[in-house]
């Protein structure tokens, strides 16, 4: 179930901890992250990016407008994938985009960690979730040691994905996604 925790950037336990939607959604507001849950559409295990963009091309369409977002495209991991663990430890570094990170999870699950001020706050979105994450936010992500997520990404930027790393190991001090089941 969607969670949301926020510590102090020194350590110990959580300040908030919540996995009722519109309490997380008050809660990232006040730091610029937008947090919704979109309805969920039929689709076929197997669907491809254009049955994910077109089953949720009402909602996509919207924060292009809204935002000016210029391309969209849809990422998946699964349990074998090849580059698993490169990816993983790829996200877990902290980082900043020159651009909103817009995420929205068709199925599937992962932990974003973000850093504003002196806290540090812990999303893990799952299917139905939006986040967006403004640019400049330093953060991280962890798809766990056996990751399964569809996520539609919306870019700025038509290059896609690009991050500025920070070089700080801040990430080791928080908690990692790591299902019991994984
Ligand atoms: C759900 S896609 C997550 C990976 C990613 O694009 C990113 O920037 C993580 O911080
Ligand atoms: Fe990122
Ligand atoms: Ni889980």
């Amino acid at each position: 179930m969607t969670h949301l925790r926020i510590f102090d950037e020194a350590g110990g336990a959580p300040l908030t901890d919540t996995r009722d939607a519109v309490a997380i959604a008050d809660a990232l507001a006040p730091i610029g992250v937008r947090f919704e849950q979109w309805p969920s559409r039929p689709l076929a295990a197997d669907a491809g990016q254009d049955e994910v963009l077109e089953a949720f091309a009402p909602e996509v369409e919207r924060l292009k407008a809204e935002n000016g977002y210029q391309s969209v495209d849809v990422i998946r991991m699964v349990p074998d994938h090849p580059e698993k663990a490169n990816l993983r430890t790829k996200f877990l570094s902290e980082h900043r985009h020159s651009e909103d990170e817009v995420r929205f999870f068709v199925e599937g699950e992962g932990l974003f960690t973000l850093r504003e001020g002196e806290r540090i706050y812990a999303v893990l979105c799952e299917e139905g979730d939006l986040i967006s994450v403004p640019a400049g936010t330093r953060h991280w992500f962890d798809m766990g040691p056996s990751p399964r997520f569809t996520a539609i990404r919306l870019f700025t930027n038509a290059d896609g994905w690009i991050a500025n790393f920070t070089g700080d190991a801040i990430a080791d001090r928080f908690p990692r996604h790591e299902p019991a089941e994984a």
